[in-house]
């Protein structure tokens, strides 16, 4: 479990408190750079990319397929490498945890929401989210009915993905990632496959969930009108940050059109 020290690792739970009291940023990157291949194929994924992201922020990440919003996602929530620079999150450099470290980051720090919704097709909504909570302590069945009940789908806990709408399915999806209750919540494209009424209560969800402070979200998209309901925009350009904007008076997910 993340709460444990191991060897001389640092204790990522006892790191990111001492990081929320001294007001830290909840994700600090620091010249990262991500390249892919080597010699003459080598792609330039991700180059000098500098961001603060502060807790409970929700951000959106946008740019034109290629500019590295991806990598960045899978490097802010280890699940790759980077080739260099410094990624901080809570104050622990995340780059530089061992393998097992990483595991254990990946599976209790970040949430992760992605385009398709990967749910298991033979489970209830409810069994979707035990699987994870199992992983993660005790008292499983209470908290998947919790999480379920937090993204609004309380209801649906006993019937299967197939009896459900692509937006209560992605909602389902949200609460397997916020079951674990980790700080950072990363979201790739979660509107990608949905209609834009479904669109809009995912975010209205993914919106709740940074606003009653629990968790910090960035939401990878290629969808600029998402961008009105951020409260930090960030746009990528051939791996680069070309933009970046504070918004003092996001307007509400019900609002948003495309
Ligand atoms: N595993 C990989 N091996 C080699 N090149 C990669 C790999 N992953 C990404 N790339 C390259 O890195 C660059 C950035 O890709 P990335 O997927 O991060 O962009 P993106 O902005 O998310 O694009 P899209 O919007 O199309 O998903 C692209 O040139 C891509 O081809």
């Amino acid at each position: 479990m993340w709460s444990r020290a191991r060897n001389d690792e640092p204790d990522l739970a006892a790191v990111a408190e001492e990081a929320a009291k001294s007001g830290r940023p909840a994700v600090r990157l620091e010249s990262l750079g991500k390249t892919y291949g080597s010699g003459a194929s080598t792609v330039h994924a991700l180059k000098n990319v500098r961001l603060e992201v502060w807790p409970g922020e929700f951000v959106v990440l946008l740019g034109p397929s290629g500019s590295g919003k991806t990598t960045l996602l899978n490097l802010v929530g280890g699940i790759e490498r980077p080739s260099s620079g410094r990624i901080e999150v809570a104050g622990a450099d995340i780059a530089a945890l061992s393998e097992s470290a990483r595991t254990d980051y990946r599976r209790t720090r970040v949430g992760f929401v992605f385009q398709f919704f990967n749910l298991v097709p033979s489970l209830t909504a409810l069994e979707n989210v035990e699987i994870i909570a199992e992983l993660t302590g005790p008292n499983a069945r209470a908290r998947s009915r919790a999480a379920l009940a937090g993204v609004g789908m309380a209801e649906a806990a006993d019937r299967f993905p197939g009896q459900l709408s692509g937006g209560q399915q992605q909602r389902v999806a949200i609460a397997r990632a916020i079951v674990k209750e980790p700080p950072l919540l990363l979201c790739d494209e979660p509107t990608g496959s949905l209609d834009l009424n479904t669109g809009r209560q995912v975010l209205g969800v993914l919106r709740a969930l940074a606003r009653e402070g629990h968790h910090t979200v960035i939401v990878v998209t290629h969808n600029s009108a998402i961008a009105d309901m951020a409260d930090h925009v960030v746009w990528l350009h051939s791996g680069a940050v070309s933009r970046e904007q504070k918004v003092d008076s996001p307007v509400e997910a019900a609002d948003l059109w495309w």
